[in-house]
């Protein structure tokens, strides 16, 4: 099978094999090899011939490609979405969004290109400064699962905008969106060599994140995986690493009123995708007494009745599976050792079927766990956290090393003025769901879920570099020399 796009041409990865299944069902969905490291190095040389010839375009002509783009989306938007939900398990309906959201990304990411990256000029002394911007050269990005299309997308569609050319590799769990992504790049009209896929595993990411041809790397995936890369882009200040990476999201609810509106805004926090979006509640800090009991004791009730099902069934659910059998039972055993470790399980998640990755919403209460483990459980796992009063909820918050998202249910103001002050993420809502970030903003994190190069509406600043220009036409010597120089 032709499981690369190099130069332009379809062609088989040499690498090892590997295959991307439906998380529900175990139906085989894609097969092939993944690229070698000397699939890499022609397809690093490929995106080097093609980036002059794209730079060179005029901005106009890149985004006539890209808006084709978003058309051939549309008009394949239900394919794409039925692609999407085969593969990670995500429902229709949810898919669906996904691909309205990677239509929307090119006027989004045109809007950003003019405002941060644009060209600005104005008169300076008896010159013109003018601030421009150009394309770092050959960029490779790196996406995750969860989000297959939207995410690399995100990188992808600013990238190729602001001039450069593209090496994608994308997650070795979902190789077929990948792979009908590029095609509909292809369909769009996009010149050979400016973006090529290169399927693969691990092993391909690490001859792609090693090769010395690129430029930089724009990864989206977990912690770990942006470390290593951090770690190995030390001492390398002429490339160009944006990591995008996960979190321990602390959700604070406060006794608010609408008991009921916390509930739901808690379960699309927690539970959408199954809980397999970077910005999804981790930790839920609820007040210790009688009013966090009665939230809780409704938060279960209503959780307990959460559709759960494979993404086509029909009434839609409202949790999709995750994304493999490996991850589901990934989740279990840490669900497991926690309640060994004193966690009490106040839903417990479970997996009714053993060959499908479906599992249900659960909610347990590590308030006794000591030495809790601050890791990610990137799945439709709670930890409830009780707290004594405002200050060690907020405190309790922070006590994380990531920093992506947090939010505060409140009907205080003042309470949450002092959340946004003392909380330290680059998401901070109040009476919002965590989820659900908008293009339109910058998305990003702090400590360890980010290294400080904002994506989304921010995503601009890091796929091109400001030139800036003092221009005049007439070379002429000023009217005033500088002390000590003499003309004559
Ligand atoms: N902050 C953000 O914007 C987002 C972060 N995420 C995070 O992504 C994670 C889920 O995605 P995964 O696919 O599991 O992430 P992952 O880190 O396992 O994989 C991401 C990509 O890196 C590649 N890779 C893995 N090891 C590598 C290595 N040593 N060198 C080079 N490449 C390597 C993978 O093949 C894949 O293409 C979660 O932690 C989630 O929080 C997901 C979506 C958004
Ligand atoms: O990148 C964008 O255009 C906006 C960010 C976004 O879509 N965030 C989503 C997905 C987060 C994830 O991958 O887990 C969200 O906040 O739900």
């Amino acid at each position: 099978m032709n499981s690369l796009y190099i130069a332009g041409c379809w062609l088989a990865g040499q690498g090892e094999p590997f295959e991307s299944r439906n998380p529900v069902t175990q139906q085989v969905l894609w097969a092939g090899n993944g690229a070698t490291v000397e699939q890499v190095e022609s397809a690093v040389q490929a995106a080097r011939q093609a980036f002059p010839a794209w730079a060179k375009r005029s901005l106009e002509e890149r985004i006539g490609v890209l808006e084709t783009f978003a058309t051939t989306l549309k008009s394949r938007a239900d394919e794409i979405a039925r692609c999407i939900g085969e593969e990670t398990g995500k429902p229709l309906w949810e898919s669906a969004t996904e691909v309205t959201s990677m239509a929307n990304k090119i006027a989004i990411s045109v809007q950003s290109y003019r405002e941060r990256t644009g060209e600005k000029s104005g008169p300076l002394g008896d010159a013109t400064a003018v601030l421009r911007h150009k394309p770092h050269g050959v960029v490779a990005v790196f996406g995750p699962y969860n989000f297959p299309g939207h995410l690399p997308n995100g990188h992808i569609v600013p990238a190729l905008l602001a001039g450069n050319t593209v090496l994608f590799k994308p997650s070795e769990l979902t190789p077929k969106v990948a792979e009908l992504t590029v095609q509909c790049w292809i369909d769009a009209g996009l010149p050979a060599g400016v973006l090529n896929l290169l399927q693969g595993a691990r092993e391909t990411g690490i001859a792609l994140a090693a090769n010395p041809g690129i430029d930089g790397l724009f990864f989206t995936g977990s912690s770990r995986t942006g470390n290593h890369l951090h770690q190995q882009f030390s001492g390398r200040p002429d490339k160009i690493l944006a990591l995008e990476m996960g979190g321990n999201n602390p959700l604070v609810v406060d006794e608010v009123a609408d008991v009921d509106a916390a509930v739901y805004t808690i379960i699309q926090s927690a539970f959408i995708s199954a809980g397999q979006r970077c910005t999804c509640a981790r930790r839920l800090l609820v007040p210790e007494g009688a009013w966090g009991d009665a939230l809780l004791a409704r938060l279960v009730a209503v959780s307990s009745t959460i559709e759960v099902g494979a993404f086509d069934q029909q009434p839609p659910p409202f949790m999709g599976s995750v994304i493999s059998l490996g991850a589901a039972k990934a989740l279990m055993d840490a669900q497991e050792l926690l309640l060994a470790n004193g966690a009490v399980a106040l839903l417990e998640m479970t997996q009714p079927q053993a060959q499908a990755a479906l599992l249900t919403p659960g909610i347990i209460d590590v308030t006794a766990v000591t030495d809790r483990a601050d890791e990610e459980l990137f799945g439709p796992l709670l930890q409830v956290i009780r707290y004594a009063d405002f200050a060690a909820a907020i405190a309790e918050a922070n006590n994380t090393q990531y920093g992506l998202a947090a939010g505060l249910l409140s009907d205080s103001e003042a309470r949450y003025q002092q959340f946004w002050l003392e909380s330290r993420a680059g998401i901070v809502n109040w009476n919002k769901q965590l989820t659900g970030a908008a293009s339109t903003a910058p998305f990003g994190g702090v400590g360890a879920s980010g290294n400080h190069r904002a994506s989304a509406y921010y995503a601009a600043d890091y796929c091109a570099y400001p030139v800036a220009s003092l221009e005049t036409p007439n070379l002429v010597v000023p009217a005033t020399l500088t002390p000590g120089v003499r003309l004559s």
